[in-house]
């Protein structure tokens, strides 16, 4: 088995607040070994210390907009001036140490995953209802008013991508965190099982 066939592409995907980080922090606790993040491209400049390669690929705004041109990010963003973006390239060299290259994306990068015909589990995690999503949001105390009622607007949209044919492996509705994350990690358990079994049997 080469270190490829070792890995898979499992991507987070759902509303601002519905429980994305908790369940990534959780399974980065449970399986430190075998997972791997991605690092990102970014135009701002590094700070002390930072190191190209490290907490990000430091590039030009020339080279970046070059890559957006090549299609080269599954998602990028301007945020105050400065682009960062997540690189199909930086995923595929977590792959190749055959590692679970987790990635939390919008719905417009999980779309450009399922273009690629990447080998990855994509995973919609929708909270119990958008009142408790607000509480929750308004709990975290992260987000300016003005913010925060954009993250509830841009919620709804998401939420209807749950119908869309063909794009998330799985839907959870993080209800209570715990019950959720076993959701998951019992599909990912369940996955890996059985492709091991097709990998061995393969062989
Ligand atoms: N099942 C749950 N019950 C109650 N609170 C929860 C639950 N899951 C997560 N939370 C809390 O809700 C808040 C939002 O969760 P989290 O930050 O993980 O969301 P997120 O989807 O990663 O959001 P963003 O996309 O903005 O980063 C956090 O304060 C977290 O502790």
């Amino acid at each position: 088995m080469t270190e490829s066939d070792k890995s898979v592409l499992v991507v987070f995907s759902g509303p601002s607040g519905a429980g994305k980080s908790s369940i990534i922090q959780k399974l980065n606790k449970d399986y430190p070994d075998r997972i791997g993040f991605s690092v990102s491209h970014t135009t701002r400049p590094p700070r002390p210390g930072e190191q190209n390669g490290v907490e990000y690929y430091f590039v030009s705004e020339e080279k970046f907009k070059k890559m957006i041109e090549n299609s080269e990010f599954i998602e990028y963003a301007n945020v105050h001036g400065n682009y960062y973006g997540t690189s199909f390239q930086a995923v595929e060299s977590v792959l190749n140490r055959g590692r679970l290259c987790v990635l939390d994306v919008d719905v417009q990068g999980c779309r450009s995953i399922r273009r690629r015909n990447m080998k990855a589990i994509i995973i919609f995690v929708s909270p119990p209802s958008l009142s408790e999503l607000e509480s929750r949001l308004r709990s975290r105390q992260t987000e300016s008013e003005a913010d925060l009622r954009k993250r509830l607007e841009d919620a709804q949209g998401e939420m209807k991508t749950c119908e869309e044919q063909n794009l998330y492996d799985l839907v959870i509705v993080n209800d209570y965190l715990d019950r959720a994350y076993k959701e998951v990690k019992d599909y990912l358990a369940e996955y890996l099982e059985k492709r091991d079994q097709k990998v061995l049997q393969s062989l």
